[in-house]
C-alpha cells in the first residue's frame, strides 16, 4: 500500500469511531454565540490555531490562549482544549483553570480518562494513537501523534462545516473575512 493510502487508512478507521452527535452538539454549543478559546501545545496547538483562523472567518469571535492580544476569559466562554495525551501539562492546567473561572470546556483527546478528560465539560474523543505509544492505544506506522492531528483537523473542520451551516455563513461571506494584506 502506498504511505498515502496507509495514513488515508488509518485516518479513516479513527474518523469512523468519532460521535457525530458530538461533532454537531459542538458546533451547536459554539454557535450559541459565546467567545472561543482554544488551547494546546506543539502539533496539537497548530491545529486548535488553524481552527480558530477558520472560526474566525465563519464570523467567530475567537482567541488563541498565549498570543499576546488575547483577552482574560470569563463565565460563559468557551475553552476548545487539544492535547492527544491528555496530559500536557500547560492544556490541562489552562482547561482546570478556565473551569474556574467559570468558562465551559470542550477537550479533543483520545483519553477520556485523562487529566484533561476528566477536566472537561464535554469530550469530543479522537482515538487515535498519540505521541506516547500507550498500552490499548491504536497502533499507527506514522510518528509520533500525526494521526491524532490529522483526524483533530479534519473533526474540526467538520465543527466548522456545522457552524457555518448553524450561521448561515457560506463561502462567500467567509472569503470577505479572509485576510486581504498577504
Ligand atoms: O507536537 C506534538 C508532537 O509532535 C506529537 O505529534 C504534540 O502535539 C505536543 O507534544 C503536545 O502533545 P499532546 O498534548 O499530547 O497532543
Amino acid at each position: 500500500m502506498s504511505k498515502l493510502k496507509e495514513i488515508l487508512s488509518e485516518a479513516k478507521e479513527v474518523l469512523e469511531r468519532v460521535d457525530e452527535t458530538a461533532v454537531t452538539e459542538t458546533a451547536v454549543l459554539l454557535a450559541g454565540g459565546q467567545r472561543i478559546f482554544v488551547v494546546g501545545e506543539g502539533r496539537s496547538g497548530l491545529m486548535a490555531k488553524s481552527f480558530a483562523m477558520r472560526m474566525m472567518h465563519l464570523g467567530a469571535t475567537v482567541y488563541v490562549i498565549g498570543e499576546t492580544i488575547t483577552p482574560s476569559i470569563s463565565p460563559g466562554d468557551i475553552l476548545v482544549a487539544v492535547s492527544g495525551s491528555g496530559t500536557t501539562h500547560g492544556v490541562v492546567w489552562t482547561a482546570q483553570k478556565a473551569r474556574e473561572l467559570g468558562a465551559f470546556v470542550i477537550a479533543l483527546t483520545t483519553d477520556d480518562g485523562s487529566p484533561l478528560g476528566r477536566s472537561a465539560s464535554r469530550l469530543l474523543t479522537i482515538p487515535a494513537a498519540t505521541k506516547h505509544r500507550r498500552e490499548g492505544e491504536r497502533r499507527s506506522v506514522q510518528p509520533l501523534g500525526s494521526l491524532f492531528d490529522q483526524c483533530v483537523h479534519l473533526v474540526l473542520d467538520s465543527v466548522c462545516l456545522s457552524y457555518a451551516e448553524l450561521r448561515g455563513v457560506d463561502h462567500a461571506a467567509a472569503y470577505k473575512q479572509h485576510s486581504n494584506v498577504e
